[in-house]
């Protein structure tokens, strides 16, 4: 069997890779980062190492790269002639290879491929491959809809496992924690019959994907930007401190609460659902970055993101939602001059504190103004340890 995933960055090598290679498909990584190109084309074999004692081995065989960038005639090739496209690449970036899919599936009709294929988006975001769907649609003409309607699915799918920021010798090594879990909706696959060992279908997605999502993703976000705000740095450090740990727990009440009330999960399998994931962030065995866990504030303050969504769905059931609203308050915070949307959010707030400036204080100078506003945002997102 032959698979074409894009991404091979922490969770496309640290998880789908595994996952993949363990039920013997061959595997083209797609993505632009040459160096990990070079690297699996020169080995065509990495290693996986777990984040625990014994920190054990997993060896991955039967891997090449393709860079997108500088062959995608190669990726249309791949595609054409694979039983399976998965992704792990990010959420915004989704929209930058729907071309290359698009292409490649358009490529297996002219090659009358009629084995039925899934696109299955790996990603954090309810409805991943649904939306790459429509992304893909984009590029197909009237003529080729058809042809994928009937051959091709886009199963949506949550998967959970921390991979944190990688720092080896070896580009393509790999630590990753011991959990995983990777769940695919079985009614949208094409292909059904073709299930992989380690993933589990499920019939309807939506209770397992709002389940990780505003646990796990809420849950860490909230250690994160909680952490931040109090000066930490790592997610270890941060969560020792009781203030985060109790923020934690007070957010994971609410959204417990709501995946109680909306799914009938029951209440002592969800506690301790709960409890794993708060012994999974304070992994010894993990160094994972403040500057990782809340990267990209702007998207995670998306309406049907890890804040907002449960936030929205607490009010409309009349559950609580104080603790949520407090993290939202500390995501604004949120500055890493390395992070383009934490730069642009810091941009957003200076400017419209210059606008409370100009009006309360009638300055003409606008660097004055600047200077104020400047003050204002330092004031608000200062480290309050
Ligand atoms: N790291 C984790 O623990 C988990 C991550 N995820 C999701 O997986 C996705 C990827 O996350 P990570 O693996 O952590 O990120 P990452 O940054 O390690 O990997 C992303 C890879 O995509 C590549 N890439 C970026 N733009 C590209 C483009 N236009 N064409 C081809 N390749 C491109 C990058 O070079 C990189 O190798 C995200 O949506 C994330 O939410 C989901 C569960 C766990
Ligand atoms: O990948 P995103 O959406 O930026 O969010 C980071 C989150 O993803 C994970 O890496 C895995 O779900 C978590 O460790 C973290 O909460």
């Amino acid at each position: 069997m032959k698979a074409v995933h894009f991404g091979a960055g922490n969770i496309g090598r640290g998880f789908i890779g595994e996952t993949l290679a363990a039920n013997d498909f061959s595997i083209d990584f797609v993505d632009v980062n040459q160096t990990l190109i070079s690297a699996l084309n020169e080995r065509h074999e990495y290693d996986i190492e777990l984040a625990a004692p014994g920190q054990e081995k997993i060896h991955v065989e039967n891997v090449d790269g393709i860079n997108n960038g500088e062959e995608p005639e190669k990726v249309v090739a791949a595609i054409a002639t694979t039983d399976l496209v998965t992704t792990a690449i990010g959420p915004k970036i989704l929209q930058f290879i729907a071309p290359l899919i698009a292409d490649g599936l358009v490529a297996r009709k002219h090659n009358d491929n009629l084995t039925k294929v899934d696109v299955i988006a790996c990603e954090n975001m309810i409805g991943g491959s649904a939306h790459l769907k429509e992304e893909v649609y984009k590029h197909l003409a009237d003529e080729d809809r058809a042809f994928v309607d009937e051959y091709v699915g886009f199963p949506n799918a949550a998967v959970d496992r921390i991979v944190p920021l990688q720092k080896h010798d070896d580009p393509l090594m790999v630590s990753v924690e011991p959990f995983k879990e990777w769940v695919v909706d079985e009614s949208q696959m094409a292909r059904p019959e073709l299930k992989l060992t380690g993933v589990d279908y499920a019939p309807d997605l939506e209770p397992f994907i709002e389940r990780k999502l505003f646990s796990v993703n809420t849950g860490h976000a909230t250690v994160a930007y909680t952490g931040q705000t109090l000066g930490y740095e790592t997610i270890g450090d941060a969560i020792k401190d009781e203030r985060v740990l109790n923020q934690l727990k007070g957010v994971l009440k609410e959204t417990g609460d709501l995946l109680i009330d909306k799914w009938g999960f029951k209440r002592a399998d969800h506690e301790a659902y709960q409890n794993k994931i708060i012994n999974r962030f304070e992994n010894p065995y993990i160094s994972d970055t403040i500057a990782r866990v809340g990267r990209t504030p702007i998207r995670k303050l998306g309406f049907d993101e890890r804040f907002i969504r449960p936030i929205r769905e607490a009010k409309e059931r009349g559950l609580g939602y104080a603790k949520l609203l407090e993290t939202v308050g500390k995501i604004y915070q949120f500055d890493v001059p390395t992070d383009d949307e934490s730069v642009k959010l810091q941009q957003m707030l200076q400017d419209k504190f210059a606008e409370v400036v100009t009006a309360t204080t009638d300055l003409k100078d606008q660097d004055l103004v600047a200077e104020i506003a400047g003050k204002l945002v330092a004031e608000f997102s200062a480290p309050r340890k």
